[in-house]
C-alpha cells in the first residue's frame, strides 16, 4: 500500500480540525496568538500635530536667519501649552509634545539660542519643519490588523497604540502528551537495565510551548490498552499527541487501543523519513489525536511537519512551511522512496554562502546528532543525487 506524502497526510490532518472558540486576550498573554477579529483604531495617532524633536515650537512663516522671536510658554509631552503663536511668538517644546495653535514648524534646540525672554534662530536653522502631523500614523477608523494576523512583539506595539488592553483570538489549545512503552522512565527517576528516559515528552513539551499551546503530561504509560486508555480518560485536552508504539510490532499498542474505544484513523503511515508510522485519528469525541513514532528525531521532525500546523490551526491561524535554500556541503547521494528531512546544520561559510550539511548519521534514535543539528535539509522522494554547492531546500525548526 502507497502512503501519502507528507503534504497530503497533513492536508488530510488539518482537514479535521475546528478552530477554538475565540475570546479576549490581555495583550500580555497574547504574543503568538492569531486574532480571530481585526483591530481597528478607536482615534487619530498621534492625536494631536506633534514635536519630533526639542527645540523651539515657530511659526514658519517667522523662520529667518537670526530671527528673534518672544518666548511666550512651554509645551511638554503630556501637558498642552495654552498658548496660541502669534507672528514673531516662539514656545519651548519637547519631543512628542503638542504644537501650540499657530505653529507649524519646530526649530531644533542646536539651531537657536535663549536670550532672556526671546530665542535667537542660528544663521541657517535646518529644513525639516520636525513636525508629525496629528494622524501621521493612523487615523481612527482604520483596521489596524486583519482578523487572521499573528501578533508578535511588532504587532502588538499597534495594538497597545490603539488603546487596546485586550484582543480577540481563538484559546490556546491544551495539548496533552502521552509517551508509552514499558521501557520508559521519566528523567529523574531510578531506571532500571532495560528502562531508558522519556526524551520526547520534556522535548514535545518544549515544542508546544513554542507553537502557543500548554502543555498537560499524561504519561508514560504502558504498552497496554488498559493503561492507554487509562491515560487517554483522565486528560482534559484539545488535541492529544501520544509517542511510540505507531509502529507494527506487537506491542505497538496505541492505535489498537484508540479504536478500541471508537476513534477513527485518517492517516495511518506517511511516506517521510524520519517518522514513516506516524498517524492521525479523531476519538470518538471528536478531539484529534496525533500519534509520533517514538524514535526521538521522527517524533521532533513530526512535530515540525504536523504538529504545528495543527496547534496552529486550533488557533485559527496557518503555519507557512515553505521550505528555505541553501547550498549543499558536499555531495549528496540520491534519495530513497520517502520525502526525507535530514538532520544538518545550516550555516554560513567563510564567503557568507548559506550551507547545509546533512549530519553523517542520519538514524532516528540518535539525540547526539539531533541536538548538533539546527535546521533539516529536504530531499522529495527519489531525488537524484547532488554536487557539492547544489541549492538545495532547508527547514529551519520553530524557534
Ligand atoms: N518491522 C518494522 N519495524 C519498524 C518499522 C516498520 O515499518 N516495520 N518502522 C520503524 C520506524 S520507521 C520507526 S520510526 C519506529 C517507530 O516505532 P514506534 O512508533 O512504534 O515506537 P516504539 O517502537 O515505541 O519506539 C521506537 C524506538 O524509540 C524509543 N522511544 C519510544 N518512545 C520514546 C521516548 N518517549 N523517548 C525516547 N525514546 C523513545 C523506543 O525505545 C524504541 O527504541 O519503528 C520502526 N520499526
Ligand atoms: O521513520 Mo523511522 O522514523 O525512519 O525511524
Amino acid at each position: 500500500m502507497s502512503l501519502p506524502s507528507v503534504e497530503t497526510a497533513r492536508a488530510t490532518m488539518l482537514s479535521a480540525i475546528v478552530p477554538l472558540a475565540a475570546q479576549a486576550v490581555s495583550l500580555t498573554e497574547a504574543d503568538g496568538c492569531w486574532l480571530a477579529e481585526p483591530v481597528t483604531a478607536g482615534r487619530d495617532q498621534p492625536p494631536y500635530d506633534a514635536s519630533a524633536m526639542d527645540g523651539w515650537a515657530v511659526r514658519g512663516a517667522d523662520v529667518r536667519p537670526g530671527a528673534r522671536l518672544k518666548i511666550i510658554g512651554e509645551s511638554a509631552a503630556g501637558h498642552n501649552a495654552g498658548v496660541s503663536l502669534q507672528p514673531g511668538q516662539a514656545a519651548r517644546i519637547f519631543t512628542g509634545a503638542a504644537l501650540p495653535a499657530g505653529g507649524d514648524r519646530v526649530v531644533i534646540q542646536e539651531e537657536a539660542a535663549r536670550d532672556g525672554e526671546t530665542v535667537v534662530l542660528a544663521a541657517a536653522p535646518d529644513a525639516p519643519a520636525w513636525v508629525r502631523p496629528q494622524g501621521c500614523d493612523f487615523r481612527a477608523g482604520a483596521v489596524l490588523l486583519e482578523a487572521g494576523t499573528r501578533l508578535n512583539p511588532w504587532r502588538l506595539a499597534l495594538a497597545a497604540s490603539a488603546g487596546r488592553a485586550t484582543v480577540t483570538c481563538r484559546r490556546r489549545p491544551v495539548v496533552a502528551l502521552l509517551s508509552t512503552g514499558d521501557e520508559l522512565v521519566a528523567p529523574g527517576t531510578p531506571a532500571g537495565p532495560h528502562q531508558i528516559y522519556d526524551a520526547c515528552a520534556p522535548a514535545l513539551a518544549a515544542f508546544v510551548r513554542r507553537c502557543g499551546g500548554t502543555v498537560v503530561h499524561l504519561g508514560p504509560a504502558r504498552d497496554d490498552d488498559a493503561s492507554i486508555l487509562a491515560a487517554i480518560d483522565a486528560g482534559a485536552f484539545d488535541l492529544l499527541v501520544t509517542v511510540g508504539g505507531a509502529s507494527v510490532g506487537d506491542h505497538d499498542r496505541v492505535k489498537p487501543a484508540v479504536r478500541s474505544v471508537g476513534g477513527s484513523l485518517s492517516v495511518e503511515g506517511v511516506a517521510v523519513r524520519p517518522g514513516k508510522p506516524v498517524w492521525f485519528a479523531l476519538l470518538a469525541d471528536g478531539r484529534p489525536l496525533l500519534g509520533l513514532p517514538g524514535n526521538p528525531a521522527s517524533a521532533l521532525v513530526c512535530a515540525e511537519l504536523f504538529l504545528w500546523p495543527l496547534i496552529a490551526a486550533l488557533q485559527g491561524g496557518s503555519t507557512n512551511l515553505a521550505p528555505d535554500r541553501a547550498r549543499l556541503h558536499g555531495p549528496l547521494a540520491p534519495n530513497g522512496p520517502r520525502e526525507h528531512y535530514m538532520r544538518a546544520i545550516i550555516e554560513p561559510d567563510a564567503d557568507g554562502v548559506r550551507r547545509v550539511r546533512p549530519m553523517t548519521d542520519q538514524d532516528s534514535s540518535l539525540v547526539t546528532v539531533m541536538a548538533a543539528a539546527n535546521g533539516l535539509l529536504r530531499r522529495l522522494p527519489g531525488a537524484d543525487g547532488l554536487a557539492d554547492g547544489a541549492e538545495v531546500e532547508v527547514l529551519v525548526p520553530i524557534r
